[in-house]
């Protein structure tokens, strides 16, 4: 727990608040026993009048007031405490998501994973709700009962003292017990509703082979198993909260055999007192059984807690950039350039250059790292060592916000936002509508907005939903042509395009390539026969560099490319 111990630390003004309401609770608790003693001592063993004893009951009623109204306090104050962290969490998480680089959100950042980590921050509300204000209950109102009854009868303080352990110690010897079930039952939960969720999307299948009645016996014995698991838990719980009672009615009983030897036999101890102790005692032991419901409680937040606290604590790799300005046709020039994925995948690119306003391309096998090597040149990734130039400028220095006004970017799949087309295009710069539609014909797509009824107006989903992989492209070009590129950064798609849509998207890079200079990743010979100028990519390294000429002669791979020629229309 020491991840949630660490975050309530942070709000040490409400854990101030929740002790100091709690001594106050403390000493109504107190003095809420003392006025039912005196009431009870007034009439049975003074017989005084009615008159006498008023004082006595106004003071009960007021202490039982202050006691609700502290009780409310202390639960508040846990909601707000646990709205105070939660909400700073989120906030963390948000941060912490908008400042992720792009290199990482593919492997961090899928909508499930967001909505997971969201939910779990809800988790972690019982630990601040209900464990840390019973937390700071336990330890101040047992210690001021303890203090009180040392006060009256020492006795009787030393039994509370000694009998007191016995109630956390049941509860972590529980714990223990429970906890190897509890695993267990998890997984039997998570493989009984993998098996369940398996059989109902094969269902069809299974009955058209005639086994639908074996996956349903299947599914009967896994039901079972965690029947079974849950039954064996339940068992525990029920006997480990008899357990406790048990020793709190002999705590209880034990205090009362003391009182009842010092007040019959020795004559030690006056009436009052020992009702008084026998009023305070229940209070005493009840408030050490609540912490171990809220302990429980409370646990059940650590899982989520550490998941949490593992997704703040990933390292980052911001890229980072300077101050220099950057504009005009743009030329690319790299040494012992190095990236590499946690661990995994490395890119190593000894040399590269590309000159202002070439079309080049980059090839190579599938998986070989042809789209990381731009997204490195891009500057999406962080490269790790070596230098990376922009007109001679090292990438480090150049001021991020004039790269990417000259910059465009189309990947495999550009990403489309919520919202109309009119916004997916302009992107938040302001065009005329005749502008956008011009990107928009010129990037082919001039049939398809004629066919929607509202135009510009469509309204498209989060993702481009309703959007085939062509036209998100296409739609990404249109947004290219608005922002007229000195640089394109192209990932052409792996995925087979109709003759048409091919067709149209090399036609826009012809437009954007007679501006810019233009880096394209190709997989289509026709693409790469347009090239000027070409890079092939084998095993994360920069094997041949060149022009088509160049490399007939210095790269086998390139010769066995145009081997296979016009008949072979992609290169994996
Ligand atoms: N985010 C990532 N985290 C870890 N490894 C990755 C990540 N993205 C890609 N890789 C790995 O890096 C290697 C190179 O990937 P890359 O996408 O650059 O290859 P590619 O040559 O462009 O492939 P393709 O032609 O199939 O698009 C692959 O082995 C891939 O599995």
């Amino acid at each position: 727990m020491k991840t949630l111990q660490a975050w309530a630390m942070q709000y040490r003004l409400f854990l101030g608040i929740l002790f100091l309401i709690n001594v106050l609770l403390g000493i109504t608790v107190i003095g809420q026993s003392y006025a039912i003693v005196q009431i009870v001592d007034s009439v049975f063993m003074e017989s005084t009048t009615f008159q006498q004893i008023v004082p006595y009951l106004m003071g009960l009623a007021a202490f039982l007031l202050i006691r609700t109204f502290l009780n409310y306090t202390n639960a508040r104050i846990g909601l707000s405490l646990s709205h105070h962290v939660r909400h700073s969490l989120r906030n963390a998480l948000t941060t912490k998501w908008t400042k992720i680089p792009v290199e990482q959100t593919g492997e961090s950042l899928t909508g499930s994973r967001i909505t997971t980590l969201i939910e779990q921050i809800d988790q972690i509300d019982p630990y601040f709700r209900e464990y840390i204000p019973q937390v700071i209950k336990t330890t101040i109102l047992p210690l001021l009962i303890l203090i009180a009854v040392f006060y009256v009868n020492p006795n009787s303080g030393w039994i509370m003292l000694i009998t007191a352990p016995f109630i956390p110690i049941s509860y972590i010897l529980i714990g223990v017990k429970t906890q190897q079930k509890s695993e267990r039952q998890l997984a039997e939960l998570s493989r009984f509703s993998g098996k369940f969720l398996d059989i109902l999307q094969g269902l069809p299948t299974l009955k058209l082979l005639g086994r639908g009645k074996e996956q349903s016996d299947i599914l009967q014995q896994n039901n079972q198993g965690f029947q079974n698991t849950t039954l064996s838990i339940l068992k525990i719980a029920f006997a480990s909260s008899f357990f406790i009672e048990l020793i709190i009615t002999l705590g209880i009983g034990l205090l009362a055999l003391e009182i009842g030897f010092q007040m019959l036999v020795y004559e030690t101890l006056a009436f009052a007192s020992a009702f008084f102790i026998l009023a305070i005692a229940p209070e005493y032991y009840n408030s050490l059984k609540e912490l171990g419901s809220a302990f429980h409680t409370g646990r059940g937040s650590l899982a989520a807690a550490e998941q949490i606290s593992k997704e703040l604590d990933k390292e980052e790799r911001p890229v980072s950039w300077g101050s220099q300005f950057i504009e005009g046709p743009i030329r690319l020039d790299a040494n012992s350039l190095s990236f590499q994925y946690d661990d995994g995948f490395e890119l190593y690119v000894n040399h590269f250059t590309l000159a202002k306003q070439k079309r080049a391309v980059i090839i190579g096998p599938s998986g070989q790292g042809k789209t990381t090597l731009l997204n490195v040149l891009a500057g999406i990734y962080e490269k790790q060592q070596g230098e990376l130039r922009l007109n001679g400028e090292l990438r480090e220095n150049i001021d991020e916000n004039s790269w990417w006004k000259t910059t465009s970017y189309i990947s495999q799949q550009p990403y489309l936002f919520s919202g109309t087309l009119r916004e997916n295009v302009s992107m938040g710069e302001h065009y005329t509508d005749d502008e956008v539609t011009k990107a928009l014909q010129t990037s082919g797509l001039q049939e398809w907005i004629t066919s929607l009824p509202q135009g510009l107006d469509t309204n498209i989903g989060e993702g481009g939903r309703g959007l085939s992989g062509g036209e998100k492209q296409r739609v990404a070009l249109a947004r290219a042509f608005l922002k007229k590129p000195t640089m394109v950064f192209f990932d052409e798609p792996t995925v087979g395009l109709d003759v048409r849509t091919e067709q149209i998207l090399a036609n826009s890079i012809d437009a954007l390539a007679e501006t810019a200079t233009v880096l394209t990743v190709a997989h289509r010979l026709p693409t790469i026969r347009k090239a000027e100028w070409l890079y092939v990519i084998e095993g994360g390294k920069v094997t041949a560099m060149g022009t088509p000429e160049d490399l007939l002669i210095t790269s086998p791979y390139y010769q066995s490319l145009m081997k296979r020629g016009a008949s072979d229309a992609n290169t994996h």
